[in-house]
């Protein structure tokens, strides 16, 4: 097997629903969704992904269907996870399962000062090609993560605030993607971190996507290699994926979006190396943890 295949984290919906409303696309979607709809979504994109990645399953938890999220159990860079502290008390709940699957599984296990929200791999993404850590705030974590997020990974944190409450997490907006390249929602950041972005991503290397693609979760992607997996992508979107060279799968995740969420936010990348290759260290250890078997 190719060893340097991403390892993708997804935790089953076996306990998904949408029981509570802690953003905007869970109003109105209260018991209204299709169980047994969202575990054939959730195999077709585990499925998927297994076909070029590897997919580690942690255990489902009753009484916490949002856990399904496992973009939001935290942040990892090399050995290390920051470990969220959600914003709602709907989801506290999860950060002890994290912290001790992680735990489990060889990563040491960070903590932001208490009561800081912060919320993982949902507000923090990383661009390899500029090794730098984009991070959103404006919803859900709290600004003042960035300068901690920074001393505690060792890392450039590049701060952008959201405004609009339907892209209440940067992974719902913003999408860095292998070589530099970066699907975002201009309109759901303030005008600062608009300048922001077009000043640090050159021009020919980002996309603003339209209200529609972003409307169908198009900027929550999950990006392997050349591999582009979205819930659903407009002709003229998957045409400029093509250009740079990525191949683009779709796959439906309209269960999932009634909890206001997708393809990126069903999936934490367990294998990110401190270091992009090749980039001086200024810490000692690189070390990976040993991969879990698959599923
Ligand atoms: N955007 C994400 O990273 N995750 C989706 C989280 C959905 C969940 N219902 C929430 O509002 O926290």
């Amino acid at each position: 097997m190719n060893q340097h295949r991403d390892i993708f984290l997804m935790c089953a919906p076996e306990y998904f629903e949408v029981s509570y409303i802690i953003n905007p696309w869970m109003e109105g979607n209260v018991a209204h969704g299709n169980r047994a709809n969202a575990q054939g979504q959730w195999q077709a994109l585990m499925h998927a992904l297994q076909q070029v990645a590897q997919v580690e399953c942690m255990p489902a938890v009753a009484g916490v269907p949002d856990m399904v999220f496992t973009a939001n159990g935290g942040l990892l860079l090399g050995d290390q996870v920051v470990l969220s502290s959600f914003l709602h008390v709907q989801r506290q709940a999860e950060e002890a399962h994290f912290a001790a699957w992680f735990a489990a599984r060889g990563l040491r296990v960070l903590h932001m000062p208490h009561a800081l929200p912060f919320e993982g791999a949902g507000d923090a993404l990383l661009d390899r090609a500029a090794d730098l850590l984009w991070f959103g705030h404006g919803h859900r974590s709290d600004a003042a993560c960035a300068p901690l997020l920074a001393e505690l990974l060792d890392i450039e944190v590049q701060a952008v605030k959201l405004v609009d409450p339907r892209f209440y997490h940067l992974d719902t907006c913003f999408c860095p993607l292998q070589g530099g390249y970066l699907l975002y929602y201009p309109d759901a950041f303030d005008t600062a971190a608009q300048a922001c972005i077009a000043a640090r991503v050159p021009l020919e290397k980002r996309c603003a996507v339209s209200r529609e693609d972003a409307l169908n979760f198009a900027c929550n992607a999950v990006n392997s290699g050349e591999h582009v997996f979205l819930n659903h992508a407009s002709p003229a979107l998957i045409a400029q994926l093509q250009q740079w060279g990525f191949r683009v799968h779709q796959l439906a995740l309209t269960e999932f979006m009634k909890a206001g969420g997708a393809a990126k936010c069903l999936t934490l990348k367990m294998n990110e190396p401190r270091r992009k290759a090749g980039m001086p260290t200024r810490l000692s250890d690189d070390s990976l943890p040993a991969a879990a078997p698959a599923v």
